[in-house]
């Protein structure tokens, strides 16, 4: 599991450590094998459930000589009827070896069967820290389906975890650098390009992009005005929405709220609107198209995230207390309906002097959405 995102940690920054899991971020997300070693020593390998095919099975069982199993979260676990709700992430397995369709049919909504789960299924909640639960981590790190196809090396190598993977042209990652991935990235943010942009309705705007030294996405700061850095400044928190904020979607309030925070930071004179790269609530574009699937089922936007094995929100608001600290702001009034959002930021550190509501009315087609927003997440309109 991850380290909580909330105050600066006291670990230094491993910079070779973050190499590796982003490495294997990568050839996670182009569907190989990756290895994996844990606190003990042992090691095994993962590929993502969205990548995993008949071959991969066969490859990760040649491989390690294991019998592969299926990591997902206790969410999706969950839904599967398999758990009670809880948190972490549960392995399940078979007597015999999964195979790809299994595998498929058990993560991922879309492929599931109506019918029985496969006979002699056992779930069993599996340890932060151990191989299932960075395998999963990683994958969601990937921004791919939370879930992948982990097996045990059966035979343990007598040297070290580097070798064995080395043997088998693999990349090794160590378990607690996935689970230390995100904090480390957070701290290595630094301010990497500045430019005037003036905006409709705002003309005197600046743009200040913040990146992550693992060459991750940039989140970016869009200053209007000249606000004082011993005052509190007038503050959004946007979670990018390619959706509604460039195609002007209906299903959400995003383009509007970022349209409306812009003419209003404008309006007050002067403030900032963090920019953040957190596409669907953190679960990336193609989550958040699958979990539009699941809601033209009927599911509403809670749910469908549920369904897909995440949690409802996956955001952190540790990049953006960072961004306002290295900004030289210290206080926000806070433009937000989300209690999540200042609750996170005080914890960060931020302190959070007023709340500013940020409503606006639906548009006929995000009644239900708005209506979730309030009943199941709390925002307060
Ligand atoms: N997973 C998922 N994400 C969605 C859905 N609809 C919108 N989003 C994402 O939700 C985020 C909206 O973020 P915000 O408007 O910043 O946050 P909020 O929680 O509504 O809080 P406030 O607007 O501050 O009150 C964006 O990242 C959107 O891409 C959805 O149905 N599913
Ligand atoms: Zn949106």
């Amino acid at each position: 599991m991850q380290a909580e995102l909330t105050t600066e940690p006291a670990l230094p920054i491993d910079e070779a450590a973050m190499r590796a899991v982003d490495r294997a971020l990568a050839a996670m997300r182009r569907g190989e094998v990756v290895a994996i070693e844990t606190a003990d020593g042992s090691v095994g390998a993962a590929v993502s459930v969205e990548s995993v095919a008949i071959d991969a099975v066969d490859r990760l069982k040649r491989l390690t000589g294991g019998t592969p199993l299926l990591a997902v979260t206790r969410r999706r676990a969950t839904v599967l009827k398999l758990m009670e709700e809880g948190t972490g992430v549960v392995a399940l397995s078979l007597p015999r070896c999964l195979t790809a369709d299994e595998a498929h049919a058990l993560a991922d909504p879309e492929h599931t069967p109506h019918g029985a789960l496969p006979a002699g299924l056992t779930a069993a909640a599996v340890e932060p820290g151990s191989r299932e639960a960075a395998a999963v981590d990683l994958a969601r790190l990937a921004r791919l389906l939370p879930a992948a196809v982990v097996a045990h090396a059966a035979d343990q190598p007598r040297g070290s975890a580097a070798d064995w993977a080395a043997e088998h042209d693999l990349l090794l990652v160590r378990a607690r650098d996935i689970a230390d991935y995100r904090i480390h990235v957070v701290r290595t943010l630094r301010k990497v390009a500045e430019a005037r942009v003036p905006l409709s309705g705002a003309e005197n705007t600046r743009i200040v992009a913040f990146r992550p030294i693992d060459g991750g996405p940039e989140h970016l700061a869009i200053i209007i005005g000249n606000p004082a850095p011993d005052q509190p400044v007038l503050a959004r928190l946007h979670s990018e929405c390619f959706t509604g904020d460039l195609l002007g979607s209906l299903r959400c309030d995003c383009g509007e709220q970022l349209r409306g925070a812009i003419a209003e930071i404008a309006r007050q004179g002067s403030g900032v609107l963090l920019y953040l790269a957190q596409e669907g609530r953190g679960i990336g574009l193609v989550n958040k198209l699958r979990a539009y699937r699941i809601q033209d089922r009927g599911f509403d936007t809670v749910d469908a995230n549920e369904i897909l094995g995440f949690e409802a929100d996956e955001r952190v608001y540790l990049p953006a207390a960072e961004m306002l600290r290295q900004l030289g702001f210290a206080g926000v009034r806070l433009m937000t309906n989300n209690p999540e959002k200042l609750r996170q930021l005080a914890r960060c550190g931020i302190e959070v002097v007023e709340r500013v509501p940020h409503i606006f009315p639906a548009n006929g087609h995000n009644e239900g959405y708005l209506r979730t927003k309030a009943e199941r997440s709390g925002h307060m309109f």
